[in-house]
């Protein structure tokens, strides 16, 4: 099945039945089109993906009364709407069925069911046994004798849950289940290390695993719902379709939110409290997640919530993606439907790109002599060589694109001989997943062996260019008697490859330490924090400790990842720290009182004064932005790092107009802090900042005041 180009997020609306004990509603209604809602509007899966999410396409809407003013409705035209009578089996069958050839056909599909506490979500995505939900209905179609015979499908079951914003493994006892880490790949892809995968080879086998699973979840007891989530739950199935020609694989994501909860109505507790204001503010996150989408924001808050993080894909993604929007009758959750719908409206017009991951097979090539072993774990299809490391036993649970195609990769978690079981398998008739490994081992040799021949062609120019003479050529290392030049080339491979995964697991240690604060830091805050490593990374770069300013880049990207500028700094600084090499910044701007000065007098002061003088240092221009905004309510306070791995960071931030502004570099006695700089007029501030020089810190996209309300429409 060809994969659509671009596809938008597909939204359906269900009422939940009123519930007993609660008061009689009319405020509510769904209202049927033509062509009657629920029953027949299909995934079209075409290069538009777009009929089923033109608004009110089948002329079917949702109304609802305000709640502060009964004369007037409000009327939110969805395609698929479900009043209280829906039957699971009914909303499985018109949104959900097609998805699940959609993730058959090799790309990511998710559904997820949004609404306030209490709407029905669980109900919706797991159901009860009587009346089973979205959840075991995919897996019964997964496992139900396939139309295309020819078919072979495997699936493995991945489950998380999202507890005040820490990730937790729902297949591990939670005894043994520590937060885990939310990484991004070489590729871009988000994924949950260390998770943990299931194979299930029937639906029998996925209840086993689903029930124990769920039975771990946060679950708790409000005022509005005995049996309340309180967590985020992402199931992720993952498919691997074998065909004769082609291996697919497919990602179905089945998530069932936490329910916004308004703390006066749950009667919610401290603890409950807590849980509470975690999963406000993950939906916050996920709102404007969305409204920048639809804004054409340049940066899109992903990274605020652990939530939109893992659901990036979903959001604007390679996924294809559904939302059921659940609503409650009642009064009482009247605005929660009104914030529901908008949110409903809002989503429908996001867009994604989903991709096809699939990857041909061909009749098997004689092979004269099994090639030199690569780790093939760490070989990506139809790429680079994926660097990731790939723990036996789990897999990752997001991710698209480049994950290898691999029987071990979805069995881990099997017992060793379900795995060599497995190994020996044919992948494919007429090719073994031996040969498949084979073919991809000879592609990276060569792709390796064209590599290691441009680093000679380098090492050999540089050679050449270098006056000494004196330099010991690494080539003329390269000559080992006895070996051949690709066996000494896999030597390479194997040193460069190790080199390469210590330095991203240094990454990912750093990425995560810094990540945590700058999760909880405001945009401004950030650019603060961002700066001041720079400042402190500066005065190390000048004094040649190299390595140690490098590190300090690195953190400040962590800040500031969209500063082009700070970017090119880190490559400069790690070209000269690997090459063993002296960095020397760009010198500084001339000071502002020069600038008065007439050339002449400005070079008789020992200032050039070419008007390329006038483009600042790069950290020169972060310490002048934050000397200008003195406007700026929040600032870092202190920087207090020590070289030596002690960290405190002064975060917090004064609302007075006191402020300071240093770095205390602790563990370094030897380094003095920059001094504030004098207030500058504030027009002039402005004008610094909003030059083109102002690329050097691209702001976060400033909260918007207004609210954009779309499709909103008076019945
Ligand atoms: N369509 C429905 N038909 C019958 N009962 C329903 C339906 N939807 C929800 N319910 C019932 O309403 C109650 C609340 O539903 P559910 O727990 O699924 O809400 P939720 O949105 O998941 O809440 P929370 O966010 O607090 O976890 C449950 O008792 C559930 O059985």
């Amino acid at each position: 099945m060809a994969a659509p180009t671009t596809a938008k997020v597909r939204i359906a609306a269900r009422l939940r039945p009123r519930l007993p004990g609660e008061a009689p509603d009319d405020a509510v209604h769904v209202v049927h089109g033509e062509s009657s809602c629920g029953s027949t509007s299909t995934f079209s899966g075409n290069a538009s993906g777009s009929g089923e999410n033109t608004s009110g396409a089948s002329g079917s809407y949702i109304s609802v009364a305000n709640p502060r003013d009964a004369s007037q409705i409000f009327r939110f035209p969805i395609t698929s709407c479900y009043d209280a009578d829906a039957t699971q089996a009914e909303i499985f069958n018109a949104d959900v069925r097609p998805l699940v050839d959609v993730a058959r056909g090799g790309v990511t599909v998710t559904i997820f069911a949004y609404g306030v506490t209490s709407s029905g979500k669980t109900h919706t995505m797991q159901g009860t046994p009587a009346d089973p939900g979205v959840i075991p209905r995919v897996v019964q179609a997964l496992f139900a004798p396939s139309s295309q015979k020819d078919e072979k499908t495997e699936v493995a079951v991945s489950y998380i849950e999202i507890y005040k914003d820490d990730v937790y493994d729902l297949l591990v006892a939670r005894e043994n289940a520590p937060k885990l880490p939310v990484r991004e790949n070489d590729a871009g892809a988000v994924f949950v290390a260390g998770l943990a995968t299931a194979p299930v080879g029937s639906a029998a086998e996925f209840d086993k695993v689903y029930s124990t699973a769920t039975a771990r979840r946060s679950v708790g007891a409000t005022l509005l719902n005995r049996a309340s989530s309180r967590s985020h739950a992402v199931l992720t199935l993952t498919l691997r379709i074998t065909t004769a020609t082609a291996v697919r694989e497919g990602k179905i994501n089945l998530v069932d939110l936490a329910g916004s909860e308004n703390n006066k109505l749950t009667g919610n507790d401290p603890s409950r409290m807590a849980e509470s204001s975690a999963i406000n503010k993950s939906l916050s996150v996920l709102g404007q997640v969305v409204h920048a989408l639809n804004t054409g924001a340049s940066r899109i808050p992903y990274r605020n919530a652990k939530l939109t993080r893992i659901l990036q894909d979903a959001l604007g993604g390679s996924s294809v993606g559904l939302l059921i929007c659940n609503l409650a009758p009642g009064a009482k959750f009247r605005q929660d439907t009104l914030n529901t719908l908008n949110f409903a409206v809002r989503t429908k017009n996001i867009e994604n790109k989903p991709v096809v991951n699939e990857r041909e097979i061909r009749a098997p090539q004689p092979v004269a002599a099994p090639p030199p072993k690569i780790d093939l774990a760490r070989v990506a299809v139809g790429g680079r060589p994926s660097l990731v490391p790939r723990p036996a036993g789990r897999s990752s649970a997001f991710g698209l694109g480049t994950n290898r195609l691999s029987i071990a990769g979805l069995g881990a978690g099997a017992s060793k001989e379900k795995e060599k079981e497995k190994e020996k398998e044919p992948a494919a008739p007429g090719l073994s997943e031996a040969e498949i490994d084979a073919r991809i081992s000879r592609a990276v040799e060569v792709e390796v062996a064209r590599r290691l021949a441009e680093r000679e062609r380098e090492l050999a120019a540089l050679e050449a260019g270098s006056s000494s003479g004196k330099s010991r050529s690494p080539k003329k290392d390269a000559k080992v008697p006895g070996l051949s030049p690709l066996l000494k080339r896999h030597k390479d491979l194997d040193n460069e490859l190790q080199a390469r995964l210590q330095e991203l697991e240094r990454k990912f240690e750093r990425g995560n330490k810094e990540s945590v604060l700058a999760d909880v830091l405001s945009p401004v805050s950030k650019k603060k924090t961002g700066r001041a490593y720079v400042a402190l990374a500066r005065a190390h770069s000048d004094k040649g400790d190299l390595q140690v300013a490098l590190d300090l880049y690195r953190r400040a990207e962590t800040y500031v990842p969209d500063n082009v500028k700070l970017k090119e700094r880190i490559i400069e600084i790690e070209w000269a720290v690997k090459n063993g090499k002296t960095f020397k910044a760009s010198p500084k701007r001339a000071k502002k009182k020069k600038e008065g000065k007439g050339k002449k007098e400005a070079e008789a002061d020992g200032v050039e004064a070419q008007p390329e003088a006038q483009e600042m240092d790069l950290d020169e221009r972060m310490a002048d932005h934050e000397a200008h905004h003195s406007d700026d309510q929040m600032e870092v306070d202190e920087v207090e790092t020590s070289l030596t791995g002690r960290e405190a960071f002064g975060t917090e931030l004064t609302n007075t107009g006191s402020k300071r502004s240093f770095l205390v570099a602790g563990g370094d006695a030897g380094m003095q802090t920059p001094a504030k700089r004098p207030k500058r007029a504030k027009q002039h501030s402005v004008v610094v900042i909003e030059s083109d020089e102002d690329d050097e810190f691209v702001p976060d996209a400033a909260p918007r005041k207004s609210r954009r309300r779309i499709g909103l429409a008076m019945a």
